[in-house]
């Protein structure tokens, strides 16, 4: 039984019943590691054979540090349970106001439909709604989605009591109604059968609308709010929009609804809108004349609601009366509700989730990571931690004013002249200048002193849309590894800036993100360098019969072991460990190289949004776990080469064994057994690629002009590097 009395709003379990043995393997791999490289610097060959050797050091001398900094979060990995019963005996009355943003930019590429099912889904929290402001973010200031919102507002009359009378789950309408079955007591039947209906007329009004691309002028004359757009020129260029669409107004039960408010920032050609963290800042400034709640959660616009109890999880952090006035934000997962069962984009970030994020949990805090994340207001506009950061949960709001003044003002603090000369994305508010704004404002947060807490419910707390093509995961991965490099040469550097401020845990483990980037070198010389020398014969490891072969027998089988039990313990399958490491190697020799590349030319900043829509034939493919081609970038152009220099090499090698004696083959498998597994490995894992390249027709299949560039490089690598 829980005391409900006593004890505090959270619990903390540091360890986990594995924590002595792994650090036993750890050490025992640190030993290979070390010998490892004794072997490299002693043993080197003479000639030209000299400086593929040490390009191999240098790659295992990297992967060797590398390894040692992901150590950090596997040392004390914390996990947290809540005690919401004591939150609501002690402080029910008490409770903060919390205000959520939702941010989306494009009506296209996120549908107003799955938006507006996000913005009722954080309406229906287990929370007083006179409590909470939810405010949707639209760069993209399309009326469409401004349309989606007003239908929200009236419908959310009968979503939420619905909701609250069934305790339903999830509470985004379009999830619900997609999986829930008819109830069977009656009355919830009738409800049911009346909710939905509203529900889809709603969406085929929406829809419409969307397919359409304008909302017809009688529909305009419904909310004077759309007067708003007769002056709109295009998303690049309009002045701000702000709209209160609920203020508090009841439900059809004479509840209270939550305050439900639209913005659309000023934007204009020559001012640059930093993207993400623009809107937020705007965001805060808004709401802070509106409703100034001391919480704020925010969500990106595909990652609805899933739990009714989140806003009281995480409060239980924040109020805990021992240790709540250390904790800066509370971080949620990121889950997603379209992966298949053995995940080929390996979408879930599994091991980020359930090993990664619990490691720096113990560390001081995860990492700010953008959505399904609840701050504290202060903290966001720049408090450090110290003496006075109790914190007022009562932050009143004391602009009592009229509507049209509150939107004046809004409309003000949104406008895109307010920053200048001001500190906001520098001291104040996210930081600018960077395409993953969330890690790096984490970041200093933590370096002024602050901690912040993991929480990871069994039942997700928010479900998104993971991305259904290799293009679009590979385009994704690029802006965050790009993100984390640009953090690593910024001013919050957790190499120089973050040492004495943060725990050095913890600023290992930001490294570890940090050096994503620069980690394509050595894992690209891995990929290729041996796999072509086994051609030409020339070894660069050591005798199967030498002591020096056991660090590398060693690390290969413990490390692959380990890799393969922490994903299994993580929830994961084996197919979908083996399609991880897939993209794990897409990710690093293409995405990581790209932006590595990016950053030494100083390319613009950018931001490309994940697309979060699939059509049936894609869809199709994607349920059936075939891995989507399609795209062109240079992106999978280098994904699509390397896995031909390792097809090339293989078949090389094919050719030769064909050609040998028994004696020869068992020498040659004697000097050139590591090359051998790698090639080997690595053509295995690639079959899904050869077969889109050379045997499947369908749309998702390697474009030809991508063929035809990848197999011309790999053969030219490949012969250029046979006649060395
Ligand atoms: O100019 C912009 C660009 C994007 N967004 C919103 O930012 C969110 C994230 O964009 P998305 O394309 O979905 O990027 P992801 O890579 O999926 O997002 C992760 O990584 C981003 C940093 O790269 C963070 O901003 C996000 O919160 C985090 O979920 C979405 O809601 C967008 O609508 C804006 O509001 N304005
Ligand atoms: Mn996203």
């Amino acid at each position: 039984m829980e005391d409900e009395r006593n004890g505090g709003l959270f619990e903390t379990e540091v360890g986990g019943k594995w924590r002595r043995a792994y650090r036993v393997f750890a050490t025992t791999v640190l030993v290979s590691i070390i010998w490892i490289w004794v072997y490299r610097a002693t043993q080197a060959p003479a000639g030209y054979r000299r400086w593929v050797w040490i390009g191999m050091f240098a790659a295992e001398l990297w992967l060797g540090l590398y390894w040692l900094l992901t150590q950090s979060v596997r040392w004390n990995p914390t996990y947290r349970r809540t005690f919401k019963q004591r939150l609501s005996q002690r402080y029910e009355n008490e409770l903060p106001a919390v205000d959520i943003f939702v941010c989306t930019a494009d009506a296209v590429i996120e549908p107003p439909m799955m938006v507006i099912s996000t913005v009722l889904s954080v309406m229906a929290y287990d929370y007083p709604p006179e409590k909470l402001a939810v405010y949707l973010s639209d760069d993209g200031g399309s009326e469409l989605t401004f349309y989606a919102l007003t239908q929200a507002a009236v419908f959310s009359k009968h979503w939420l009591p619905y909701c609250r009378n069934y305790k339903v789950e999830p509470t985004s309408p379009a999830s619900y109604f997609k999986s829930a079955s008819h109830p069977s007591d009656s009355t919830h039947r009738q409800d049911f059968t009346v909710v939905q209906r509203l529900f889809e007329e709603m969406k085929n009004r929406i829809e419409n609308v969307t397919k359409n691309g304008r909302v017809p002028e009688e529909l305009r004359l419904e909310h004077q709010g759309f007067a708003e757009w007769d002056s709109f020129t295009s998303s690049r260029d309009h002045e701000a929009i702000v709209q209160i669409l609920l203020d508090h107004n009841q439900d059809t039960e004479g509840h209270s609804l939550p305050k439900l408010v639209y913005m659309a920032r000023e934007k204009r050609p020559d001012h640059f809108h930093n993207f993400k963290a623009g809107a937020m800042n705007a965001l805060i400034r808004v709401s802070s004349v509106i409703s100034n709640a001391p919480i704020i959660l925010n969500v990106d616009c595909d990652m609805y609601s899933n739990s009714r109890d989140t806003v009281r999880d995480a409060l239980c952090f924040f109020m805990d009366e021992e240790k709540g006035h250390e904790i800066a934000f509370v971080q949620y997962p990121q889950c997603f509700d379209n992966l298949t069962k053995n995940d080929v984009y390996s979408g879930c970030l599994r091991i980020i989730r359930e090993v990664d994020f619990h490691g720096f949990d113990g560390l001081g805090g995860p990492l700010y990571v953008g959505t399904g994340c609840f701050h504290r207001r202060e903290i966001l506009l720049g408090k450090s931690f110290g003496d006075g950061s109790r914190i007022d949960w009562k932050m009143e709001n004391n602009h009592k004013e009229t509507t049209e003044n509150l939107i004046e003002k809004s409309k003000d603090l949104a406008c895109c002249t307010y920053e200048i000369d001001t500190e906001w994305g520098n001291e104040i508010g996210l930081k600018y200048g960077c395409p993953v704004e969330d890690v790096i404002t984490g970041l200093s947060i933590h370096c002024r002193g602050w901690k912040s807490v993991f929480y990871n419910p069994k039942r997700e707390a928010f479900l998104g849309v993971a991305a259904t093509t290799v293009d679009q995961i590979l385009v994704q991965h690029k802006r965050w590894s790009e993100g984390d490099l640009l953090i690593l040469l910024s001013k919050y550097s957790p190499a120089w800036y973050g040492i004495g401020r943060a725990d050095p845990g913890l600023l290992m483990g930001y490294m570890i993100y940090c050096l994503w980037s620069p980690s394509s070198l050595p894992t690209l010389y891995y990929t290729i360098v041996p796999s072509l020398c086994l051609v030409n014969g020339v070894s660069l490891f050591p005798l199967v019969s030498s002591v020096w072969f056991i660090p590398f027998a060693y690390i290969i089988v413990s490390i692959t072991t380990f890799d393969y039990l922490e994903f299994l313990g993580s929830g994961g399958t084996t197919r979908g460990w083996w399609n991880d490491r897939r993209i794990w190697l897409y990710k690093r020799t293409s995405s990581y190289l790209f932006a590595l590349l990016d950053t030494i030319l100083g390319s613009d900043l950018s931001f490309v949004i994940s697309s979060k829509v699939t059509d049936n034939d894609l869809r199709e493919r994607y349920e059936k776990e075939m891995m989507e081609f399609g795209g062109s970038s240079p992106l999978s152009t280098m994904v699509v080469t390397v896995s031909m220099v390792n097809l090339v090499c293989f078949l090389g090698f094919v050719m030769k064994l064909v050609s040998m004696d028994t004696e020869t083959l068992k020498a040659y498998y004697e000097t050139m057994a590591v090359h051998i597994m790698l090639c080997v490995v690595f053509v295995v894992l690639n079959v899904p690629l050869y077969l889109a390249l050379f045997v499947r027709t369908d749309k998702g299949k390697v474009p030809s002009s991508v063929t035809v560039k990848s197999v011309s490089f790999s053969l030219f690598i490949c012969t250029l590097f046979y006649f060395m």
